[in-house]
């Protein structure tokens, strides 16, 4: 009876265990893919010149999800059964050892070979790892594209091309999948066979043991079962081991993605932060390259200046380089020579916090989020000692323009603007983006002017919204916001203190529009060339 009671005693504390020790692995590896997740997150939102420039940002999200998660799985539940196996392999060779030292040395010569053949293995299904992987990821990218522009798919009756281009993928994935498989096949017989085989030679060198009276039958009979519970904890170890260094080959994708060129969240804080700012951009000689194109020189020995509190506006050319002036300004990329300074200081010398703080970009096609307008309008200052109140969203949302069909909506300032801010309208999202920029209140305006997507109500909003913000920056009110617009309208360039025409890479004419048309040069053969525009569609719209 007592023996019984024992028996349950022991029954209901090894199932206790096993539970505990189970739930303490999912606790783990659950820790284990949030912290992988949160600190590769934290790395891709890094600053880092020309990571803008990653077209294939579907695969980096798809790392953020899948591989991570992968690398959790694994810890749960390998870890767990590697640690038992490996308690049961030590226990076992003690008591083997105790047996008989020989038949023990004997049953060991096919370690140095399964030894030889994991590291092989190993090797190879961590590098195969790796690239299905990145099969697996560039279909992802594919199918995120897709799904995130489906009215342009639909309308292009695009579905079956996508769907090759991921069936594309997929199938590579496969082909990999499969050779992954026959590999572990060879290595699965190789490592299953032998130790049978060792068997084999345990009875028979056992027997002979037996016969001239160094061990007992029944020695060699439990020698027999510690051999068979030594080659399960193998057999075990061995397919843990495969897919542990599956996870490592995913994880080796997530490390090579954390810790690129410049890593870590401690640089965002280095560099110069000055109490005050008064918002004087140079350019000096500068010379620029996109890293996506080395060969390709977009600025050729680019000079211009943009004093305190003035306005300048950009025009020229599609291609000429306008927005890449406005990207070195926010210091998004690296001029290869010359100099970008702000207030007599190069721009890389500040740290990116404080200068994103004093500079305030709308975008040609501005990006929202999927939050709420009062979300979005204060994005990047929310949680922050910057933070506006209601009555502050309230007021530049009024100055530019927003505040009209905002108050329309039924939830107003709460309502959810979609993925991408697809529920509003182009000049809707145009102007959010210019109270967003107001709400800031930068020092340094940079001002993408979009034209063609919006029609003849929305430009006129937001054109006020612009006109408005110039007026603020000549006024006391704004006094040392300097604004630097890439301006497509006449009367926005009109405005400007200083017009420098931009083509090629270079300013090939400087000066405010009354002087320029005198000069009658590439400004007013691009001011004739738009007043001819005008004219036509005015003619075509009378009759
Ligand atoms: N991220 C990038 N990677 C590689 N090349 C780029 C990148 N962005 C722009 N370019 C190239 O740099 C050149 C200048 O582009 P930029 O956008 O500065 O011209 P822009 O004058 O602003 O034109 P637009 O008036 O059409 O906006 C173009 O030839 C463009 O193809």
């Amino acid at each position: 009876m007592n023996n019984v009671k024992k028996l349950i005693v022991v029954s209901i504390l090894s199932g206790v265990f096993s539970g505990v020790r189970g739930s303490i692995f999912m606790v783990v590896g659950g820790r284990v893919n949030v912290r992988l997740r949160l600190r590769l997150m934290s790395s891709l939102l890094t600053y880092e010149q020309g990571f803008f420039d990653l077209t294939k940002t579907g695969d980096i999200t798809s790392r953020l999800s899948s591989d991570t998660t992968l690398v959790g799985d694994q810890v749960t539940l390998n870890v767990n059964v590697f640690l038992r196996s490996l308690v049961q392999v030590i226990g076992v060779l003690i008591f083997m050892f105790m047996v008989s030292w020989q038949l023990s040395l004997l049953a060991f010569i096919s370690v140095p070979v399964i030894t030889v053949l994991s590291k092989w293995y190993g090797n190879f299904v961590r590098s195969l790892t790796k690239v299905m992987q990145t099969k697996l990821a560039q279909g992802n990218s594919v199918s995120e594209a897709a799904i995130s522009s489906m009215p342009t798919v639909r309308a292009f009756d695009a579905g079956p091309t996508e769907y090759r281009e991921f069936k594309g993928h997929m199938d590579e994935y496969l082909a990999l999948n499969t050779k992954s498989a026959i590999a572990y096949s060879g290595y699965a017989t190789v490592s299953t066979s032998l130790p049978q085989l060792v068997t084999a030679l345990v009875v028979f060198y056992g027997g002979l043991l037996v016969r001239n009276g160094d061990i007992s039958s029944g020695e060699l009979v439990s020698f027999l079962l510690y051999l068979q519970s030594l080659s399960d904890g193998f057999s075990s170890i061995g397919y843990i081991f495969s897919s542990l260094t599956q996870a490592v080959g995913a994880a080796d994708k997530v490390f090579e993605l954390m810790y690129r060129k410049r890593p870590g969240m401690p640089q965002q804080q280095h560099g110069l932060e000055p109490n005050t700012c008064r918002g004087e951009v140079t350019l000096k000689n500068v010379e620029m390259y996109y890293p996506a194109r080395p060969n390709r020189r977009v600025l050729n020995d680019m000079s211009l200046s943009v004093p305190p509190g003035s306005i300048i506006a950009l025009c020229g050319a599609s291609g000429g380089g306008k927005s890449s002036i406005i990207s070195l300004v926010q210091h998004m990329y690296e001029q290869s020579s010359g100099k970008v300074l702000l207030d007599d200081v190069e721009v890389h010398e500040y740290s990116p916090r404080w200068l994103s703080q004093q500079i305030s970009i709308v975008q040609q096609e501005p990006i929202l989020f999927a939050r709420s307008i009062r979300r979005n309008i204060m994005y990047g200052l929310e949680g922050t000692d910057r933070e506006p109140s209601q009555d502050e969203i309230e007021r530049v949302a009024r100055l530019s323009n927003c505040d009209d069909f905002i108050s329309k909506m039924p939830m107003k300032y709460e309502t959810e603007v979609g993925e991408r801010g697809v529920q509003l309208s182009g000049g809707q999202k145009q102007r959010i983006a210019i109270a967003r920029a107001l709400v800031r209140k930068p020092k340094i305006l940079l001002l993408d002017e979009a034209t063609s997507a919006l029609d003849a109500e929305s430009e006129h909003m937001v054109q006020s919204a612009i006109d408005y913000m110039i007026e603020t920056a000549r006024s006391k009110d704004g006094a040392g916001m300097s604004v630097m617009i890439v301006a497509h309208r006449l009367s926005t360039i009109r405005n400007a203190d200083t017009i420098f025409v931009v083509q090629d890479g270079q300013v090939v004419e400087q000066g405010n529009h009354s002087e320029l048309i005198e000069t009658d040069g590439a400004y007013s053969a691009l001011v004739r060339r738009q007043m001819n525009v005008q004219k036509k569609l005015e003619s075509q719209t009378i009759e």
